[in-house]
């Protein structure tokens, strides 16, 4: 990890607001159908408190005939005069609140689900596009699973909220709002003895948010933990078997499944103290509401401090709605454990969001249109971390245009580092490297990099048909293009003998492929792709000799006219090279051509003996820098 390591979780917890910042960001261009889900659910619990109104009216005016018929909002000419006129009318009222409930609880959750998942997948995409910008760097230092979490799960828990719960909520206010103002309506007095419980509740919620809280956040980062060590798993799978590993890994996986669990049963069972709490507290309030009416209506005259007439219409009134309440408040807990949760994770999105990215262009940098193909490294100094070992020193060449230039040298030198400067995935810690002759860094990264073309050592290719790999190298290639390329690649006979040919789908990562096949498809999609200046790190490696005699053929033909990098341990692929740079610890320790070198009777001259099996030729310097090396890179390993 680098000093300057950049944490989502830590920058998250610096993120003011994240719920708000959501819903500004991400919500604004859906927030018609947020409103519409907001005015939808105003009105499904507006219309769903008007069956027990009207039937407790009904009650006292209908079948008592202890009060006239009268309703809220409803004009005193529209009630019919006669009793059973009046009960036809009560039945017409609660038939049309019921059906248009209905109707609006469907658009409430039509338009709440709308707006949810068009801002989940505005956000998903938009963390995907940031987190792929992001330099090298960082991606060294995070691992697939933590990353894979926020893309996936974190996005996943502001959907949940956002659709049914932010419902769930904007309903428990317009009720107990609603339910407030009625039993207001109908007898003051006793709704204070009802809504009593109402700032209990609301302390209570307040408790359990607070505590609630930092359970999430660490909930969220074991999620990423497991995530990180199940997909590192499910990739080496292979060294798992082959090394008989099952059980060592079983452990891991326990270890670090029961962290989880043990995080989230914490939270689990701060709900388990939340939601009886709140609902002990709604049916205190129902109990309270049925003595204290009930005692009042069979007393006939106001008990305790209460005063004027209730009748049973109103306790009617006042035990349906209070039995309400109930599961919208049992509800709430729900929607504040999954606010929390879905807070932890726009936190850990911000905290994503707020990595800026080192690598970019800079304001006045210029499009790198066509290439003569000169590269200078001057000077050249990198360390992968700030204050960190130096892994290249000094590193000063020049190609010119067309030329080949080789590198060699022990492993761990730094010859792939030197690539990897080229194309800008880091930049230079000092000196600088040009291509004809402007600083990299002068150049915009999308042009520089469309013109070089990077055969790595770890050949990727994504799951998808031969063809869609290939073509990947430029998406707008005429079939004929995409053979063409193969044949250069000495791909075209394997893959005719697959299955289905150029649709043979390659598996994950191309597991289907062999390692020598694999390779030949990401060399055919670079002679595809046809850029100017050309990276080949170790790109023949995984061939038999045979095969890689034939690509060397296509590779020379290919490296004729462009300026081009090639790295390889096997010296006879660097052997024609204009240009052979020997590397060693991070400096170049000589250059020539391969004669020269051999003249020259130093490291390029060791390893070329190496290979020839001229063991006993060897000069003694190579052969105790080479146990040094191998020793150093066994402490490495331990370590690692
Ligand atoms: N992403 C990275 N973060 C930190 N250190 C790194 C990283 N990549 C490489 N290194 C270190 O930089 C040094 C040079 O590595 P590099 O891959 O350039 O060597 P190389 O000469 O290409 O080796 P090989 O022939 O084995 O591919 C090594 O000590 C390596 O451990």
């Amino acid at each position: 990890m680098s000093d300057n390591e950049v944490d989502p979780d830590e920058l998250g917890e610096s993120v003011e607001r994240p719920m708000f910042r959501l819903f500004t960001e991400y919500g604004d261009d859906h927030i018609h159908w947020f409103i519409i889900g907001l005015l939808t659910s105003i009105s499904a619990r507006f219309l769903a408190l008007v069956p027990p109104v009207v039937l407790g009216v009904a009650l006292d005016a209908v079948f008592d005939d202890k009060r006239p018929f009268s309703l809220p909002l409803l004009p005193e000419t529209w009630i019919p005069p006669t009793t059973i006129g009046q009960f036809w009318f009560s039945v017409q009222i609660m038939a049309i609140a019921m059906v248009f409930g209905a109707f609006s609880n469907f658009a409430r959750s039509s338009s709440l689900n709308l707006f949810s998942h068009r801002v989940k997948h505005e956000v998903r995409t938009e963390t995907y596009q940031w987190m792929q910008r992001l330099d090298m760097e960082f991606f060294d230092d995070h691992k697939t699973g933590e990353l894979m979490s926020i893309l996936n799960n974190d996005t996943n828990r502001l959907e949940l909220f956002l659709d049914n719960m932010m419902g769930s909520a904007i309903q428990l206010v317009v009720l107990v709002i609603g339910i407030g103002a009625i039993l207001f309506w109908r007898n003051p007095q006793l709704a204070v003895v009802t809504l009593a419980v109402i700032p209990i509740a609301a302390l209570f919620t307040w408790w359990f948010m607070r505590r609630i809280e930092a359970f999430y956040a660490d909930i969220r980062s074991s999620v990423g933990d497991l995530n990180t060590r199940l997909e590192n798993n499910l990739a080496g799978v292979e060294v798992i078997k082959t090394a008989g590993t099952e059980e060592f890994e079983d452990e891991r996986v326990r270890k670090a499944s029961y962290k989880y669990f043990k995080r989230d049963w914490k939270a689990l069972r701060m709900n388990f103290i939340y939601r009886p709490g709140l609902q002990l507290l709604t049916s205190i309030a129902f109990i309270a509401t049925f003595i204290a009416g009930g005692l009042w209506l069979l007393s006939d005259r106001p008990i305790l401090w209460f005063s004027g007439n209730f009748t049973s219409g109103d306790l009617v009134i006042f035990l349906l709605l209070t039995q309400r309440m109930v599961e919208p408040l049992t509800q709430m807990s729900e929607v504040v454990d999954r606010y929390e949760d879905a807070k932890a994770s726009s936190r850990r999105i911000f905290g994503l969001m707020s990595i800026p990215p080192a690598i970019t262009s800079s304001p006045d940098a210029v499009e790198l249109d066509s290439v003569d193909g000169r590269v200078d490294y001057e000077h050249v100094d990198f360390a992968y971390e700030d204050d960190g070992e130096r892994v290249l020193h000094d590193v000063t060449f020049t190609a010119d245009p067309g030329e080949t230039v080789g590198l060699v040298g022990p492993t761990g030198a730094g010859k792939s580092t030197i690539c990897k400067l080229l194309p800008r995935l880091y930049d230079v810690t000092g000196g600088e490297i040009r291509v004809d002759g402007t600083d990299v860094r002068d150049l915009t990264v999308e042009s520089l990099r469309e013109h070089i073309g990077y055969v790595g050592q770890d050949t990727f290719l994504f799951d998808g048909t031969v063809e869609e790999n290939i073509r990947y190298g430029a998406f707008d290639a005429e079939e004929a293009e995409i053979i063409a390329a193969a044949k250069a690649a000495e791909a075209h006979e394997f893959v005719t003998n697959l299955p289905e040919g150029y649709d043979t789908r390659v598996g994950e990562r191309g597991v289907k492929l062999s390692g020598g096949q694999r390779q030949r498809i990401s060399i055919a999609r670079t002679i595809l792709a046809d850029p100017e200046l050309l990276v080949l790190d170790e790109a023949t490696s995984a061939v038999d000799t045979e095969t890689e005699m034939l690509i060397q053929r296509s590779l020379d033909k290919l490296t004729e006219d462009r300026t081009t990098f090639i790295i390889a341990h096997r010296l006879s692929t660097v052997k024609g090279a204009d240009t052979i740079i020997s590397v060693e610890d991070g400096e170049i320790v000589e250059r020539g051509t391969h004669e020269e070198l051999l003249g020259n009777d130093g490291l390029y001259a060791d390893l070329w003996r190496v290979q020839a099996g001229e063991i006993d030729a060897l000069s003694t310097e190579f052969v105790e820098e080479a146990s040094r090396r191998a020793s150093a890179n066994q402490i490495n390993q331990g370590s690692n």
